[in-house]
């Protein structure tokens, strides 16, 4: 296995998973079966934009935002490292030979740079277990009809429903965001049932921990978009909407240690670019134009419910 160096650091790097915008690899020692790795490298993975970018400083846009919000226990941490130069040979030849691709992905490759993205490694050791899950809009959308029967996530989820089926991992989900941070504990329950099978992981959903991670993540999506992208004017603020479309769609890693021990960290948290504002805008007009939000009755979201 080819060698890069991260951070003027030897080690080696395996293929773990990708998204849309990024390829995420495991980090091991130079050698196998050697020691340690350097501290700054170990419990992390390196995350590769799959998009070029001019700046590095890019790859944190946001950071200092969410730092400010959020606990450091509960974010995956993001640090800048250097790669040598030719890492992209070396990182597309092991994409390349990667097993287990998504499908619909294999045409991507990484377009090369000089800096990736140390992130805190979630993934699970032996006896525990991972679960990703994201809260989405957790307050109605300012759009919305004010007589709504869904809100902003289950009128998305209908609506796909009834044209080509195609269900997202959170129409998967099948739950409602408005349930997760509901003052009803049964309706929290509820929610974090849906989200989850795994007891432990259900219990530190409804917890104070993660429930201090939605109250805020609900606090800044209507604070950074108070009046709906369909009433935006030209004086809008529109860094402002790309921090709220930002923490309307971030992930939460919730790891269940084989002792109980829960972390919950939040990630994804990579700020969008103004150039989705048409197809946010589409969305939502689509939304409101088709009815979604209001409806017959929904038996996932808790605003039909309270009909
Ligand atoms: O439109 P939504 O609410 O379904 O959210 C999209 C996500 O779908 P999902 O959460 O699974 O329903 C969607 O997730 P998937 O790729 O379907 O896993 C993306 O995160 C998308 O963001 P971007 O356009 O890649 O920046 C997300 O789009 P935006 O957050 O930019 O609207
Ligand atoms: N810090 C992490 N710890 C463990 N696994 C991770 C971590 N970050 C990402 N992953 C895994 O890699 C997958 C893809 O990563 P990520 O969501 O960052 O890609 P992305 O391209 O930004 O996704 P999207 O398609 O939402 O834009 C995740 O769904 C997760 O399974």
């Amino acid at each position: 296995m080819a060698l890069v160096r991260l951070g003027g650091a030897k080690c080696r790097l395996e293929y773990l998973s990708e998204g849309g915008a990024n390829f995420i690899f495991r980090i091991l020692p130079e050698e196998r079966n050697a020691g340690d790795l350097p501290p700054r490298l170990t419990r992390k993975l390196l995350r590769l934009r799959k998009q070029s970018i001019a700046n590095p400083e890019d790859l944190l846009s946001g950071e200092q935002e969410w730092q400010a919000i959020f606990p450091a226990k509960n974010l995956v941490q993001h640090e800048l490292v250097d790669l040598q130069p030719g890492a992209k040979t070396i990182v597309n030849d092991l994409i390349r030979k990667a097993k287990g691709r998504p499908a619909h992905r294999m045409g991507d490759v990484w377009p090369g740079g000089t800096h990736g993205v140390l992130v805190t490694d979630m993934s699970p050791g032996q006896s525990e277990q991972l679960i990703e899950l994201k809260p989405k809009w957790l307050a109605q959308s300012p759009d919305a009809p004010p007589q709504a029967r869904r809100c902003r996530t289950c009128a998305l989820r209908a609506q796909r429903a009834a044209g080509e089926g195609i269900a997202t991992a959170t129409d998967a989900q099948g739950s409602c965001p408005l349930d997760l941070v509901s003052d009803s504990v049964q309706s929290k329950r509820l929610a974090a049932a849906r989200l989850t099978d795994v007891p432990r992981a259900q219990e530190f959903l409804v917890g104070e921990e993660a429930q201090f991670l939605f109250r805020t993540l609900k606090e800044y999506q209507q604070r950074w978009d108070s009046v709906g992208i369909l009433s935006l004017d030209t004086n809008s603020d529109l860094r402002s909407l790309s921090k709220a479309m930002t923490v309307r769609d971030c992930t939460l890693f919730v790891l269940v240690k084989s002792d109980g021990e829960v972390e919950g960290r939040l990630g994804d948290l990579d700020m969008k670019g103004l150039d989705k504002l048409a197809k946010w805008r589409a969305t939502e007009q689509g939304l409101v134009d088709g009815g979604w939000y209001m409806g017959v009755v929904d038996h996932i979201c808790s605003l039909s419910r309270a009909k």
